[in-house]
């Protein structure tokens, strides 16, 4: 069963999130509103997902079940919130806006909405990725959670974690991209082609991740299947050993997390 959404906001992440729940059905594109204040997103998204993508359709937004709230941190969503109050104030309004909090939006509208907190993961269409996910008193799970596992799985958590999970889990394929064009660069280095280096490093990604997952196995045991005595497996861990490959990784992560909380601060 589809259910009715209408996004504020068709940047990045709401086309990824809209792009899953129509390929899952959880949306249908005659019920699914796009409102954007670049003209030119909402033509693309209007043709590209044959969606109402209206710059403004009110009966649309006073019929949707769901509002999404698709802005930046730095955006007037005070504005959109007032806009909800008055127009559909019963519906279910998830905001994936990062950093800021339940109360923040809580404390821009008079009227109390059923809010829901999200932090999305771009990897809509994989089936991987978790997304966040903070409710307030008023808002419906059974409403919502066939929309929101339509684009990823979710894990419900305190919503002091949100910024963490934001910086770490979010911000995930980010670490990860950066360290296969590290790998593939090293390949090219070493004398392969790049199309040689990128498909064993993709291989050896995808294969590692299901070893960690199905061995149960600690990385460290692995890394001693991988490692023979005097090989060549400890001389490349001896290198990463002595770089700065772990405190750059971990420092980009806290960064993230700070990034995070600093952009729901300014509000
Ligand atoms: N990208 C990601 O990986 C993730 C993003 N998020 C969150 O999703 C939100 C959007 O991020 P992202 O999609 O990357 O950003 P984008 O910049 O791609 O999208 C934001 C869109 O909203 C438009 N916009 C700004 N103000 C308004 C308004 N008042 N009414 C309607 N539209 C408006 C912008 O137009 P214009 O550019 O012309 O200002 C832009 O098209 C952010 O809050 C971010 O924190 C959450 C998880 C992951
Ligand atoms: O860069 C951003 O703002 C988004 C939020 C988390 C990951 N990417």
């Amino acid at each position: 069963m589809t259910i009715s959404l209408y996004a504020f906001g068709g940047g990045q992440m709401v086309e990824a999130i809209i792009r899953a729940a129509l390929k899952n059905k959880a949306l249908a594109p005659e019920t699914t509103f796009v409102t954007d204040i670049n003209e030119q997103r909402v033509t693309y998204l209007q043709q590209k997902y044959n969606i109402t993508a209206a710059v403004t359709t009110t009966q649309a937004l006073q019929q949707a079940e769901i509002i999404l709230l698709g802005v930046r941190p730095q955006d007037d969503w005070n504005a959109i919130l007032k806009t909800i109050v008055k127009e559909n104030p019963r519906a279910q309004v998830i905001s994936i806006i990062a950093g800021v909090t339940l109360q923040q939006l809580a404390a821009a509208t008079k009227v109390q909405l059923a809010l829901t907190r999200i932090i999305p993961n771009t990897l809509t269409e994989t089936g991987f990725g978790y997304s966040g996910v903070t409710r307030s008193a008023r808002a419906n799970q059974k409403i919502i959670e066939p929309f929101l596992t339509s684009f990823g799985k979710v894990d419900y958590i305190p919503e002091e974690q949100l910024d963490i999970y934001t910086g770490y889990g979010v911000a995930g394929p980010n670490y990860v991209y950066n360290f296969f064009i590290a790998l593939t660069n090293a390949g090219v280095l070493g004398g392969l082609s790049r199309k040689q280096a990128n498909a064993v490093a993709l291989e050896n990604l995808k294969g590692a991740a299901r070893m960690l997952e199905i061995s149960g196995k600690h990385p460290y045991e692995l890394l001693d299947i991988n490692n023979s005595a005097g090989g060549v497996g400890i001389a490349a861990q001896h290198e990463l050993d002595a770089s700065d490959f772990a405190a750059g990784v971990q420092n980009a992560v806290l960064a993230a997390i700070q990034r995070t909380t600093d952009l729901g601060g300014k509000h």
